[in-house]
């Protein structure tokens, strides 16, 4: 297809106006998003409802297709519409004008993560409208807010709360991710996410002095077993045959503060850690470890959780699980590959594999560049239509299963 084709495709152009909307953290204003949806529903003769799980500026919208056997449990096809933010000094383009080059990439900040599956799985409803199809269990399609930032006042509230009870979810489609190669990524598993503050106390006094117990030798020890720790898993990952997928245990210092004058022994410092907990890891002995370290390091450690993830467990990606045996049989049919891989990072599906909705991150993305949260996140016109057709082959065959 030529540049102008693109332009001219009415799917690039919902994709593209959804990409307009500045979903973008911190502060996020959903009304844009909300109203979007409701058009599209309404284009495609479908009912919609707006739910506030936890509060009034965090919208779950679910456009709602009822299936013949609506006893049956039903099935999600989940996105989230908040993006995050960007620094537009290092884009190329502006990261909310959705531009389409001459080689018809798309960019715009969320064309990866995760609009473009939102408007994906309508298009795909579209194309199986028009084809007269009817699906036999019921498929709502959820846009969510507050993924980015933990899916707190989305997802986790939203599960929760009796309307998606009501919704009897047995099966979850939800974001995945890019793969530089011809095999596309699919989520089966996450690891368990822990931000952990170290509020470290200690001596203080003149900064000429060689005081004893002082904040910073304290904290040095206990950075220096994480990092240890956190080296001994980039070891693991050598020995991997996929080094992006989410097999070890990342850990990372990501804010480090403290101080009140450059000659003063500071009272506190503090570090934080986000740490990734691979799903083979124990996490009451891997919690001891951490405050064994900060025992041996000395007193005046305080540590202070800024998210804790309960462990969620992977969905089954075997015989007994008939979506799964639906959904790669569907990707055979069209010789489509892909690598089932642990997510390295987190997304809304860790709220629903613990109520036994069997979910998959799966974006239909494959030899492009992985570019979530990047500068210049962008994807290809031609690779969001084929991802359009591979739903609607994905999609009826886990509804009839
Ligand atoms: C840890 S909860 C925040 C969720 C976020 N998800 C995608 O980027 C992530 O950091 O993995
Ligand atoms: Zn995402
Ligand atoms: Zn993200």
């Amino acid at each position: 297809m030529s540049k102008a084709e693109w332009e001219n495709n009415e799917e690039i152009k919902i994709f593209r106006e959804y990409l307009r909307i500045p979903s973008v953290h911190p502060n996020v204003d959903y009304t844009g998003c909300v109203e979007f949806i409701k058009r599209q529903a309404a284009s495609l003769d479908l009912p919609v409802d707006v739910e506030y799980p936890v509060n009034d500026a965090n919208p779950v919208v679910i456009v709602k297709w009822l299936g013949t056997q609506p006893e049956l449990p039903s099935i999600i096809l989940n996105s989230h519409m908040d993006v995050v933010p960007v620094f537009p000094e290092h884009w190329t383009h502006d990261p909310f004008s959705a531009d389409l080059d001459d080689e018809g990439r798309i960019y715009a900040r969320g064309t990866q993560d995760t609009k473009g599956i939102g408007t994906q799985y309508l298009g795909a409803i579209r194309a199986l409208k028009a084809q007269g199809y009817q699906p036999k269990r019921s498929i709502y399609v959820t846009f969510v807010p507050d993924e980015e930032l933990g899916g707190i006042l989305g997802m986790q509230g939203f599960v929760k709360g009796q309307y998606f009870k009501a919704l009897n979810a047995g099966f979850c489609l939800d974001e995945g991710c890019s793969n530089i190669d011809d095999s596309y990524f699919i989520f089966y598993a996450e690891r368990t996410a822990w931000q952990i503050r170290f509020k470290v106390s200690g001596t203080t006094g003149h900064g000429s002095q060689l005081l004893p117990n002082t904040a910073a030798e304290k904290l040095h020890y206990v950075m220096t077993k994480l990092l240890e720790y956190r080296t001994s898993q980039m070891e693991r990952i050598k020995g991997l045959s996929n080094k992006f997928s989410g097999e070890v245990t990342s850990v990372n210092l990501t804010i480090l503060s403290g101080g009140v004058q450059n000659n003063v022994l500071p009272p506190l410092l503090e570090a934080v850690f986000d740490i990734r907990i691979a799903i083979d890891v124990d996490l009451v002995a891997f919690e001891q470890q951490i405050r064994d370290w900060c025992a041996e390091a000395g007193s005046g450690i305080e540590i202070e959780f800024e998210r804790k993830d309960e462990f969620s467990p992977a969905t089954k990606l075997d015989a007994s699980n008939p979506f799964w045996t639906a959904f790669q049989n569907s990707l055979n049919e069209q010789n489509l590959k892909c690598t089932p891989i642990v997510c390295p990072g987190c997304t809304d599906s860790r709220f629903l594999r613990p109520l036994g909705v069997s979910a998959l991150g799966f974006s239909p993305m494959k030899n492009m560049p992985i570019l979530p949260h990047a500068h210049d996140e962008y994807t290809r016109a031609d690779i969001y239509l084929h991802g359009i057709e591979v739903y609607t082959k994905i999609i009826p065959a886990i509804a009839s299963v």
